[in-house]
This record gives structure tokens, C-alpha cells and sequence, in this order.
């Protein structure tokens, strides 16, 4: 058996990053930008008021000081003359500076006299001026690979970029397999349950940036299975969900292998996670996770997560870990690495009691994992413990 690190280690040397497309500027949130862009333009492309006033020389600004208002500038509405010694126009926010000023005095620091203003006792010094170009200029660039937030998109277009290069998305089959499995909705014979982590492993890899496609549910033959791989075609990466570990219906290697899979590694020294199996299968990467439900989830944001972030360009780096401290002591761990579900607060790290792999109810309660090393010994409360926030 081979350790997480390792098996990280050679899902990252089968995923390639996937190429760019363009999309336009509404479909850009949450895509990863592919290549560095430039600003068409300069923001603000003139120097602009800040607020609503009058736009004066400064140098005339003095306390009781009296211009005469001249015209009128607004956002979209630029004043076109040239504004002379104690001349004021009326200006409102975001409308271009008159030649001639560089100052606003704002509207409650005035007080109008008919075509005149007379500036009062006590004035805000500030000149409400945004200079050209003071949030960015033309060829100013937002560097890739970057995951593109709302904010980004806003100064995308005010870049005026309305179409942008980003990473195509993956595209994922996820197939679950078992006789046991029947659709969320359907009604289960008495020996069935629901398939539960096909939905969870779509929902993770949406969040990702992925696109899942989740296929019909395989039954445990080789046929089945081997439809279940045919309909997977074209996909980046295809996920198969149980049917991994050594009983006699646990045939997913099997038909992979008979299809053609390269396999890269079968069974990992990990908790829960031990019968994980990767390779590559004609175009696609296949990983195949094991059926317990917390198992498949676990190895989802364990392994499926930074696989995918690597197609999209984001480079090969497991799930970041952070470092907290344990609330309560906890028993010494065997000889898989321990991703045990857990909750961190401001108590520190609570690790719950219940652990079994097929615990849905619990890994939804949990908002960490906490990763004991192999043989690692027992440890207090107080001793520092890494997790990975889920
Ligand atoms: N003799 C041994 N038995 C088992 C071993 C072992 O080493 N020796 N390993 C155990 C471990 S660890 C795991 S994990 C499981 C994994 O087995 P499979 O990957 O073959 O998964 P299945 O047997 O198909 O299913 C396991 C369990 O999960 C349920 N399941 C499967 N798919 C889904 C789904 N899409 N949604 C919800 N639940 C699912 C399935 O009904 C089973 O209860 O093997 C152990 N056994
Ligand atoms: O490794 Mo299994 O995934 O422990 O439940």
C-alpha cells in the first residue's frame, strides 16, 4: 500500500491541465482565468469629482471666498469651457473635472446666492478629485491562473473586457455502481438503499469548477460496467463509486483493467479510503473510489479536488491544511493515515466518537477532517493537530 502523499503524487502525474475557451464576461464567476489581461482602457479616463459641489480652482478655496456658478458638469455630461479666477461650476459625482479647476467644494459647504456661491466659515479640505487613471491604467493586468470572484468580474468589465480566456471545465462522469442503489426519488426495494455520494462527489466537483455528468447507475456485472465506461466517453475524468474492494461483486478494476486501463496504484495506506484505485483510461484519468459513502466524500476532497484543480491550471498542491489544537485527548492511530470527521471552534478541535465510514449524518455534522499521521501515538487536549476544512 502506498501512502496518500504517493498516491497525490501520481494523480498529479496523470492530470494535464485542460486548454482555455473564452466566455463572456456573466459566465466568468467562479471560471479560472487562463491567461494574463490587459486593461483596454485607463479608470477614471479623466480626472473626475468625487462628489456633488462645485468644481473651483483651489487655489481660491478660502473661507467666505465668492465664484460665480458658470454651468454645469454631470456624470455622462462633460462642461466644455475653460473655467476662469472665482468661477464655479455646479458638478455632481463621477462627472468630468472643467478645464481651469481641481477642486470640489462640496454642496454643505456652500451657500447659494442666485448665479453665486459664497463658501462657508468651515470647509473640508479635501478636494474630492479622483485623478485619471487612479484605479487602473491601460495595460494593467490581472495575472492567471486566478479563480475569477465577483469582485474580479466587476473590474473585468470595467477593463471593458467582455469576453474572457478561461480554463475549459473538466468534465466529470461520476458512475455508481451497485445493485443495491436505486435514484434519489425512486422507491427502494427492501434491500436497496439510495445512492448518496454520486450526488455529493457532483456537488463537489461544481463547487470546484467542474462539470459532473452523473451516469445511470451500474449494476454490479460486466456488462453493466462496461456500458458504464461507453457512456463515460469524452469524459476528462471518470469516477466510478464502489464495487473497489475484494468481494466477489467488487468488479470495477476488473472491467477497467479489461478495458484498457493503465493503472496506476490500487489501495492506499488511508482511513477511510484503503481500496482507492487510479489510472488512465484511453483519453480520461479514472479514479475509483470506494463505496462507503464517507470513504467516496473523504477521497473527494482528498484526492478528486486537487486532481481538478490541476486540470484547471491551478498547479499540484494537496488540500491545504491548517494547524489547530486538540479539544480533547484522542487514541493513537493504527497504520492507515487517519482523515477522522471532526468539528473545529474556538474550543479547539472536537474529533467525534463515531467514525464509521458509512456515517453520513456524522461527516454533515463535521467541518473538518482531522488527519492523524500513520502510528502516530496518543495525543492530549492541547496538542497541536492538522485538519482540513471541509
Ligand atoms: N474483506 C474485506 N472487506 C472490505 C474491505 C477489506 O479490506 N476487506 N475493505 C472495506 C473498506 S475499507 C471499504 S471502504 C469498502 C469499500 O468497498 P467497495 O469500494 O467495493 O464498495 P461497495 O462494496 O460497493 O460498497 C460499500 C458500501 O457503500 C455503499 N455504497 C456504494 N455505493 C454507494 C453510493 N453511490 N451511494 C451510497 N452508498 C453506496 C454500499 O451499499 C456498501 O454499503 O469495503 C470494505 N470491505
Ligand atoms: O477505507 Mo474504507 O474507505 O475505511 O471505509
Amino acid at each position: 500500500m502506498i501512502t496518500v502523499d504517493e498516491a497525490l503524487g501520481q494523480l498529479f502525474a496523470l492530470a494535464s491541465p485542460l486548454g482555455s475557451e473564452e466566455v463572456a464576461l456573466i459566465d466568468a464567476a467562479g471560471r479560472i482565468l487562463a491567461e494574463d489581461v490587459q486593461a483596454r482602457r485607463q479608470q477614471p479616463p479623466f480626472a473626475a469629482s468625487a462628489m456633488d459641489g462645485y468644481a473651483v480652482d483651489g487655489a481660491d478655496v478660502a473661507p467666505g471666498a465668492r465664484f460665480a456658478v458658470i454651468g454645469e458638469a454631470a456624470a455622462g455630461h462633460r462642461f466644455e469651457k475653460t473655467v476662469g479666477n472665482c468661477e464655479a461650476v455646479r458638478i455632481f459625482t463621477g462627472a468630468p473635472l472643467p478645464a481651469g479647476t481641481n477642486h470640489v467644494v462640496i454642496q454643505e459647504d456652500v451657500t447659494r446666492d442666485g448665479d453665486a456661491i459664497i463658501l462657508n466659515g468651515t470647509l473640508d479640505s479635501n478636494p474630492y478629485v479622483r485623478p485619471a487613471g487612479a484605479d487602473f491604467n491601460a495595460g494593467d493586468m490581472i495575472k492567471a491562473p486566478r479563480a475569477l470572484s465577483p469582485s474580479d468580474v466587476a473590474l473585468l468589465a470595467a477593463m471593458n473586457i467582455a469576453t474572457v480566456p478561461v480554463t475549459r471545465q473538466p468534465q466529470v462522469a461520476i458512475i455508481a455502481t451497485g445493485d443495491e442503489l436505486v435514484q434519489p426519488g425512486e422507491t427502494p426495494g427492501p434491500d436497496q438503499i439510495i445512492a448518496s455520494n454520486s450526488y455529493g462527489l457532483a456537488a463537489l466537483v461544481r463547487q470546484l469548477g467542474g462539470h459532473p455528468r452523473l451516469l445511470p447507475i451500474a449494476r454490479d456485472t460486466v456488462p453493466a460496467l462496461e456500458l458504464a465506461f461507453d457512456l463515460a466517453k469524452g469524459a476528462d475524468l471518470i469516477v466510478t463509486i464502489g464495487g473497489a474492494s475484494v468481494g466477489d461483486h467488487d468488479l470495477v478494476g476488473q472491467v477497467a483493467m479489461a478495458q484498457g486501463m493503465e493503472r496506476s496504484f490500487y489501495k492506499i495506506a488511508m482511513r477511510p479510503g484503503k481500496p482507492l484505485m487510479a489510472g488512465r483510461l484511453a483519453d480520461a484519468m479514472m479514479i475509483g473510489l470506494p463505496g462507503n459513502p464517507v470513504s467516496a466524500m473523504v477521497c473527494g476532497h482528498i484526492f478528486v479536488a486537487p486532481v481538478l484543480r490541476k486540470m484547471l491550471g491551478l498547479g499540484a498542491q494537496s488540500a491545504p491544511r491548517l494547524t489547530a489544537t486538540l479539544a480533547a485527548p484522542v487514541g493513537p492511530n493504527g497504520p492507515r493515515e487517519h482523515y477522522m470527521r471532526a468539528h473545529a471552534g474556538p474550543e479547539g478541535v472536537t474529533i467525534f466518537d463515531r467514525q464509521d465510514s458509512a456515517l453520513l449524518s456524522v461527516l454533515a455534522d463535521a467541518n473538518c477532517l482531522a488527519v492523524r499521521p500513520i502510528d502516530d501515538p496518543a495525543r492530549a487536549a492541547g496538542d497541536p493537530i492538522n485538519i482540513v476544512q471541509l
